[in-house]
């Protein structure tokens, strides 16, 4: 990554660049993207797990998709993932800071019927054609606009390949009857 980044400012290596050297700058856009990239996949993909044990009709549907798409005896791969449908499941003045509860507003009722439950298959029916990628701002986990996640490509690659290659390679069970725990806390 620094390397791709120190040839993006081969022109500036001189340059002041308001007060940081490009040394600094490379380094803390590292950081950003690792500190970033690195918990909100690994608990997107921790949340996805958990409700699909606790659903397991949607797990099996999952699966079934991926034996016909991808075959028994193969890891997924890039080229597998769009065909794997059930799995895809203001204006305002300068310096102000706008807060937005994404939360409450991905479990509006009046967007969303039944919103606590998870039914990936909206996506399919109800809800088709809503995507993440910002524009549609009833769903937008990576935000929207002009901050929204610059990761939101590798984010949605690697959590489609690593969740379409766990559910394709193992057998996953809850270890008794109880449902994982899926409440919030801070
Ligand atoms: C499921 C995975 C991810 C989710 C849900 C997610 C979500 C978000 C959200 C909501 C923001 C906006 C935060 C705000 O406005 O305060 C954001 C920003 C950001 N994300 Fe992600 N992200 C994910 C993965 C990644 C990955 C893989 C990377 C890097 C490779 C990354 C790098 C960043 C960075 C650097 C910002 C700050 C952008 C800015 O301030 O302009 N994210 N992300």
């Amino acid at each position: 990554m620094d390397t791709m980044l120190l040839s993006l400012f081969e022109d500036a290596i001189d340059e002041d660049l308001d007060g940081f050297d490009v040394g600094t700058i490379i380094k803390s856009t590292c950081l950003a993207m690792l500190a970033g990239g690195s918990d909100t996949t690994v608990v997107a993909l921790a949340w996805t797990l958990s409700l699909l044990l606790n659903n397991s009709h949607v797990m099996q549907k999952a699966q079934e998709e991926l034996d016909i798409q991808v075959g028994r005896n193969k890891l997924v791969d890039e080229s597998h993932i769009t065909n794997l449908i059930e799995l895809l499941v203001a204006t305002i003045s300068l310096k102000v800071r706008v807060l937005f509860n994404l939360w409450k507003i991905q479990r509006d009722p009046t967007v969303w019927s039944e919103p606590d439950l998870f039914k990936p298959e909206r996506f399919l029916t109800t809800h088709k054609g809503v995507d993440v990628k910002g524009n549609n701002f009833e769903l937008i986990p990576f935000s929207s606009g002009r901050r929204i996640c610059p990761g939101i490509s590798s984010a949605l690659v690697l959590l489609h390949l690593t969740l379409a290659n766990v559910l394709h390679a193992f057998e996953i069970t809850r270890p008794s009857d109880e449902p994982i725990a899926v409440t919030e806390s801070l």
